[in-house]
């Protein structure tokens, strides 16, 4: 019983038109970047301020970075790859009938070309839910990392707050399990030769993501209007500025676009952690700024995303909350 989604014959006639050709997806085949790499143990040292600013500084200019000695074991790392290979590996008609659409996704379910399809699967982990979705997966081993991850997501966030000389607690308290989740993704190994997306560019409708990739690679970056792949570092996290992010900091951090290629070689995994605030949090700049963007809650945004994506087909994010 085969464990991928049937994306081939879903998007069979998609893929075969000649008026949606595959090969124009402007998949790159430029330098992997070395993205700025973080020593987060720098800030238990006399150099913190330095390592600060360095957050700072690469949250404004690259809107994505890495850090190590990050505090998150490497056997926690494996266990959780394991279990995720574990949990992907199941037969596809179970994943597909057991899990709610809100919990499963696989493909891209409204794509009507092949710029809006993603060759991958994902599973959805609210971290506000007394109990998973399903009991595949070792249920420590997720709570275990999640714990984590949310501790080190508010400790860079409120590093980045504090930077821009605005309360550094605020978004710890804004921040909580209530909305915060995390996302298990699975990329199947592409048979088709003009690489189509894993996943379709976009940005992260959150303050921050962190990144835990295997070492295949297939993440890749917008800058300087070109797509540059970041190269995997087996000893650290990406993370990334998410929208709200940019508009609270006014535009001094970026929310950068980013998307995976597909391989045909490698099937990949990774696991992102989103920080979120509560639905009612009010995102503004400060009151001394000219602001880019209008006032609005997280759950305005959130709510504007999901009808853009049902109506025309995709996010338009920010640019729709401008002052
Ligand atoms: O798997 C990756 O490398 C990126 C995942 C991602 O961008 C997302 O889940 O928002
Ligand atoms: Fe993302």
């Amino acid at each position: 019983m085969d464990s991928n989604p049937p994306l081939m014959s879903t998007y069979k006639k998609l893929l075969s038109s000649p008026l949606n050709p595959c090969n124009d997806l402007g998949v790159c085949s430029g330098e992997e970047c070395q993205l700025p790499v973080i020593d987060l143990e720098l800030l238990n040292t006399e150099n913190a301020e330095f390592c600060k600013t360095d957050i700072a500084a690469a949250a404004a200019d690259w809107g994505f970075f890495q850090v190590v000695n990050h505090g998150i074991p490497s056997d926690l790392l494996d266990r959780i790859q394991s279990e995720q290979v574990k949990l992907f590996q199941q037969p596809f008609d179970k994943k597909s009938l057991e899990f709610s659409a809100n919990s499963y996704r696989w493909g891209s379910p409204a794509a009507t070309s092949v710029h809006q399809l993603s060759w991958s699967e994902a599973y959805h982990i609210p971290l506000n839910q007394s109990h998973l979705p399903f009991k595949q997966i070792a249920r420590e081993t997720i709570e275990e990392l999640a714990a984590l991850l949310s501790r080190l997501a508010s400790l860079l966030a409120g590093i980045l707050a504090e930077r821009l000389g605005r309360n550094a607690a605020y978004l710890e308290e804004k921040c909580t399990n209530e909305t915060c989740y995390m996302r298990l993704n699975h990329y199947p190994q592409c048979p088709i030769p003009s690489n189509l997306f894993g996943l379709v560019p976009h940005t992260d409708s959150d303050f921050l993501t962190i990144l835990v990739q295997d070492q295949v690679g297939g993440l890749e970056l917008m800058k300087f209007g070109k797509w540059i792949p970041v190269k995997p570092n087996p000893d650290a996290l990406v993370v990334n500025i998410g929208d709200l992010f940019q508009a609270w900091s006014n535009g001094v951090y970026k929310s950068v676009e980013h998307r995976v290629v597909s391989s045909p070689h490698h099937e990949r995994y990774s696991v992102a952690f989103f920080l979120c605030p509560s639905y009612d949090t009010i995102i503004q700049s400060q009151e001394t700024e000219t602001p880019i963007y209008r006032r609005f809650s997280f759950r305005e945004y959130r709510q504007q995303v999901q009808e853009d994506v049902k109506l025309i087909g995709h996010k338009v994010g920010l640019a729709r909350f401008l002052a």
